[in-house]
């Protein structure tokens, strides 16, 4: 017996599903309509996808999404990245912490880009940042003191979270006079470093649904309850710029320079989106800066014959007294070995490896014989480019620093583009190259490194960078060296 309730109850129970029933069908046959109209309906249709791996398979064109694609043709770099095309509207997802944050990142308009770049773009110049180079030895004498206290205990350490702490380090300083203070305290403060690799993979992802974002980070109640990843860099660096705003020639960094460019042109930027600026390039300048600087340091531990090598070279400088407690730039330079490695190791594995998507304007792209119609998006991977035989030799799968000083080197450096190219290429090139070889200088000739299981192999994961764990290392005082 069902009491008067229950009676009530279980009808309509049942009609919820019947009603379900009813549409399921229609709702199915939508769902597969919009997936063959978006796998054969879109003028790109006939090209095969999805992996970018498949390039080897299928040569220059790869489908990677409805509307995408991914050239390796010799002509991809000046045809997509070299022109001033609009970028993708993936790269709306970097302006952190919303839209109204915007920086030379997240433009993807190329003439609101140039104006907001015309305020920032020369506070990266490698001569803007030599002027602070003795800030920079400072930070890398002190992780030297580290991995001094670190090689006395017989422990193995995480060499890439300590790669993550100098980057920050550095980059604070010279962008408002801070140092962040991770190398000082051996840890990541506040989460930040971890929340920001969520960061990385929200932005990778919401890049394809930015619809999405208002509801999630963009959200006030993410705002509200303290939720966004970036909170921790976001008040420090927001701190941070206020005292500069206050006085902005306590010292050279970049937050004094976009203030007194904004000063000089204030219709091409707003005071206000310095914050955004100065947390982009805190992003930009240290997790690009870690994954080259990991790559480095694991790929020589890999290749134990190229580790011998550049240990020989810095001892040969350092007898010759050419090297300076922390190698100077200038010292770096000299050095063709050294500087082979940086080169490979940024070949080998791009700390960018995205495809950096640009969209084909209302005349249309023609690559390689092959027409892309307005609004077909293309994109240049520097992982793809940079692993292919026919710009890097035979070897290119191959870690190997010594094709660099071949007489054809020349030849490669146009398809290195771990930096990008073009109008939206990395203005801190100069710069990485040159923090790579201090810190790598500086500490390979003070350190010996060894995994501390034979045969490590580390992993990694791509969002619009590249995130590497798993690769203890321990570390101990180095030992002489037979030149
Ligand atoms: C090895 C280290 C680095 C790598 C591999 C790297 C890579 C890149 C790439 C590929 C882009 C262009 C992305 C695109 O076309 O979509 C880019 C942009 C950028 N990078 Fe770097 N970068 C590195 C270091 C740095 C450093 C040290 C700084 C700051 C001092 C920096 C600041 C920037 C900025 C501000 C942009 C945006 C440029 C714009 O949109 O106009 N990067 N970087």
């Amino acid at each position: 017996m069902y009491s008067s309730m229950e009676i009530h109850m279980v009808p309509m129970a049942l009609e919820l599903p019947r009603n379900l029933q009813a549409i399921l069908p229609y709702l199915l046959l939508a769902a597969l309509g919009f997936l063959l109209k978006r796998k054969l309906l879109s003028p790109i249709s006939d090209i095969k996808g999805p992996l970018v791996g498949e390039h080897q398979k299928h040569g220059d064109f790869v489908r990677i999404g409805y509307n995408e694609v991914s050239c390796s043709h010799p002509d991809s770099i000046t045809a997509i990245l070299a022109p001033s095309y609009r970028k993708a509207s993936w790269y709306q997802a970097l302006a952190v912490p919303d839209k109204h944050h915007q920086t030379p990142m997240s433009e993807c308009d190329p003439k609101r880009h140039r104006e907001r770049s015309s305020i920032t773009a020369s506070s990266y110049s490698l001569t803007s940042l030599i002027k602070s180079e003795n800030i920079v030895d400072t930070c890398i004498a002190e992780f030297q003191q580290q991995l001094k206290k670190l090689a006395g205990v017989d422990q193995a350490i995480d060499l890439g979270e300590w790669l993550n702490y100098i980057s920050f380090d550095v980059i604070g300083e010279l962008t408002f006079s801070q140092r962040l203070g991770f190398v000082r305290n051996g840890a990541d403060i506040d989460n930040s470093i971890s929340s920001m690799r969520f960061l990385m993979i929200y932005q990778a992802v919401m890049g394809y649904m930015y619809w999405l974002h208002p509801f999630i980070l963009h959200s006030p109640f993410s705002g509200f309850f303290d939720l966004r990843p970036h909170a921790h860099i976001f008040k420090t660096v927001s701190a941070a710029v206020d005292k500069r705003r206050e006085n902005p020639n306590v010292r050279h960094d970049m937050v004094s320079q976009w203030i007194k460019n904004i000063r000089k042109w204030p219709e091409r930027m707003e005071e206000r989106e310095i914050l955004a600026v100065a947390s982009m390039t805190t992003i930009a300048g240290s997790e690009t800066m870690t994954g080259a600087l990991s790559n480095m340091f694991y790929f020589l531990l890999k290749n134990p014959d190229c580790m011998a090598k550049l240990k020989r070279e810095l001892s040969k400088a350092q007898a010759a007294g050419e090297l300076s407690p922390v190698v100077l730039h200038e010292e770096a330079k000299k050095l063709p070995y050294l500087q082979a490695c940086i080169k490979e190791s940024l070949r080998y594995f791009a700390p960018v490896p995205f495809g950096l998507p640009r969209v084909a304007p209302k005349e249309g792209v023609t690559l390689g014989g092959r027409y892309f119609e307005a609004g077909t998006i293309l994109s240049v991977n520097p992982f793809v480019i940079q692993r292919d035989r026919r710009y890097f030799g035979e070897d290119a799968e191959v870690f190997n620093p010594e094709r660099w000083l071949r007489p054809e080197a020349p030849r490669y450096e146009k398809y290195l583009i771990t930096f990008g190219t073009g109008y939206n290429g990395c203005p801190g090139k100069q710069f990485a190259f040159a923090e790579i070889g201090k810190i790598t200088a500086s500490v390979v000739r003070d350190f010996d490194f060894e995994f501390e299981k034979v045969g490590t192999d580390w992993k990694h994961r791509s969002n619009f960078t590249i995130a590497q764990s798993d690769w203890p290392v321990k570390v101990s005082q180095a030992a002489p060296v037979e030149n």
